[in-house]
């Protein structure tokens, strides 16, 4: 079985894309990650480049690696420099890594126009600077950049970059679709004719997103007998990134039965691509394949229907081999196996044949036709579905609320304040609070008269606070829907109101979610 290695550059070439920057510290903790998840190369920076990179080589020394070998990246010496007078070349040696990767240029304008050099003297800057490292590095890399475009410019010339490569002891070709902009058809070409001339050479392949096609590329190399890939997280990297280990790694595992990863380290393929975007503060994209949080989420009836029978009629793989998880959506798309199978969830039995099953269903459909949404707001879904089975339980009740905003001159903010009546139990509660904004008085206002009552909506929060115009021609009478995100110490969950009055629609989704919040204690007391 062909054996293909991981080389994940995520540290290097992911920090070249915009928005997109690590710390030190963050650095070390992905390489930690990397490690633990069974990479096999984890390119940490460019130590000729900043003292961060610098720093992260020396740092990345006082931890015991099990899996990972560090790499270095550079370049191949400056033309108007000899090997041994280059400070990039003697950077990469003072890091100290296992591996060394150098990259260099195949492509004629590059050597023409960005190295302003010749076609020879580039031959002997990846000979010689090579050369230079091969005695102090135990293993050395050459990633030759514009590998493919540099073919269809001239053939030859570029065979001959890697001809030279392999004289100076380079111990894998890496061959970059630096552009990022070839189909799978040429890299096939073209690695057919690699492998034609360097028969025994190992290949390996580096490529960018920027035909939305490095996944595709990098298994079609494989295919053609790569063994390495390089690849970064989530495929960030320079421009539109590069090729998203997060999918090829599972790729190869899992289609091409090329176990790059043991199957218990493939599990933490979710967990750690969304590390990565937590420490580069990026919000995770729900759509990306295999890790995201839509990959294995069902929202058509006929989908659930199928699902629920067996979960192979709608998913490529089971989400548990790469840490992921099925979810169902309810939604104006749902049917009854969507009713039946949210029911169990939330730990209730109900038949698909149950009148109420249908009742649910054409509540839902009637309340998202009005402009509710259920998909963020599960809380109110499931409130609903108690309701309709007879379950729910009132643990307040509106008697009144008014809600004062006051703006009193052009310079200060406006005055927001809420006084509130509640009924709990035999008990009339009356109070008032202010509030940043009519819906924040409101909130506080009702928290006051309640919190007597239920302690335990102390350590409850709302973390955000959504309103979306629905469509219609309306104008400032356009119905808005509200979504509000709650939390305790245990739990997040969504709330949803809809209403022309925005203070109406907000109290609708924030009294969902003190019951909510209520219920759920309930719950948890009944069990223990
Ligand atoms: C395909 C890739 O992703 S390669 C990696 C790209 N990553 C980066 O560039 C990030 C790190 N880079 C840096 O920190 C800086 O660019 C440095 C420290 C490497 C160089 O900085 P400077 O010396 O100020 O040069 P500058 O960035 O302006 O230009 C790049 C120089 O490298 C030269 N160069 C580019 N590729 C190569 C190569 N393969 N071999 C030798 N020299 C090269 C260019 O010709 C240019 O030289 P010039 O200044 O004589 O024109
Ligand atoms: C080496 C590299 O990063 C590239 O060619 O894209």
């Amino acid at each position: 079985m062909q054996e293909v290695r991981i080389y994940d550059t995520t540290l290097r070439d992911g920090t070249q894309a915009e928005d997109f920057s690590l710390s030190l510290e963050d650095k070390i903790r992905i390489a930690l990650k990397l490690d633990d998840l069974g990479i096999h190369y984890v390119e940490g920076g460019w130590p000729g480049s900043n003292p961060k990179d610098v720093g992260f080589f020396e740092e990345i020394r006082k931890y015991e690696l099990k899996q990972t070998q560090i790499a270095a990246f550079g370049a191949t010496h400056h033309p108007k420099k000899t090997a041994e007078a280059d400070e990039n070349l003697r950077a990469l040696l003072a890091a100290k890594t296992p591996v060394v990767t150098l990259f260099g240029k195949s492509w004629t304008i590059h050597v023409r126009e960005a190295l302003h050099t010749t076609l020879n003297h580039n031959l002997q800057l990846i000979h010689d600077s090579l050369a230079y490292l091969r005695p102090h590095v135990k293993t050395l890399f050459y990633d030759a950049e514009h590998f493919f475009d540099g073919f269809k410019e001239e053939p030859e010339y570029a065979l001959s970059t890697l001809a030279k490569a392999l004289e100076a002891g380079a111990e894998c070709l890496i061959l970059c679709d630096t552009n990022g902009g070839n189909l799978p058809t040429t890299i096939r070409e073209i690695m057919q004719s690699v492998r034609e001339r360097f028969p025994s050479a190992p290949l390996g392949i580096h490529v960018h997103n920027d035909g939305d096609l490095a996944v595709a590329n990098s298994i079609t190399a494989v295919e053609m007998g790569a063994v390495q890939v390089q690849g970064t997280i989530n495929g960030v990297g320079e421009r539109c990134g590069n090729a998203n280990l997060c999918s090829i790694i599972p790729n190869l595992c899992l289609k091409m039965n090329i176990p790059c990863l043991s199957s218990e380290n493939l599990k933490k393929l979710r967990s750690i691509s969304r590390f990565v975007l937590e420490l580069a503060n990026i919000p995770p994209s729900r759509y990306q394949p295999y890790v995201g949080r839509s990959a294995f989420a069902h929202k058509g009836g006929v989908h659930i229907s199928a699902v629920e029978k067996n979960p192979l009629t709608y998913e490529h793989i089971s989400p548990e081999l790469v840490g992921n998880r099925r979810r169902i959506l309810v939604s104006d798309l749902s049917g009854r196996a969507t009713i039946k199978r949210k029911a169990e969830d939330y730990g209730l039995h109900l038949d698909k044949s149950d009148p109420v099953a249908m009742q649910v269903l054409e509540e839902l459909k009637d309340l998202e036709n009005q402009g509710f949404q259920f998909e963020a707001a599960e809380a109110s879904f499931e409130l609903l579905v108690n309701r309709a089975m007879g379950k729910s339980k009132r643990y307040f009740e509106l008697v009144g609320f008014r809600v004062i905003d006051q703006k009193m001159d052009e310079h200060n903010e406006p005055v927001a304040e809420a006084t509130i009546l509640v009924k709990v139990g035999g008990h009339m509660e009356h109070t008032a609070a202010l509030g940043l904004g009519p819906v924040n008085a409101l909130d506080n206002a009702l928290r006051k008269a309640l919190e007597k009552f239920y302690p335990e909506l102390k350590d409850m929060e709302l973390s955000d606070y959504k309103v979306r115009v629905l469509p219609g021609k309306e104008g400032t009478a356009a119905r808005v829907r509200v979504l509000i995100e709650s939390h305790d110490t245990s739990d997040h969950w969504g709330t949803v109101g809809v209403s022309h009055d925005i203070i109406e629609a907000s109290w609708q989704a924030l009294v969902d979610s003190i019951n909510y919040k209520m219920y759920k204690s309930e719950k948890h007391h009944r069990k223990s």
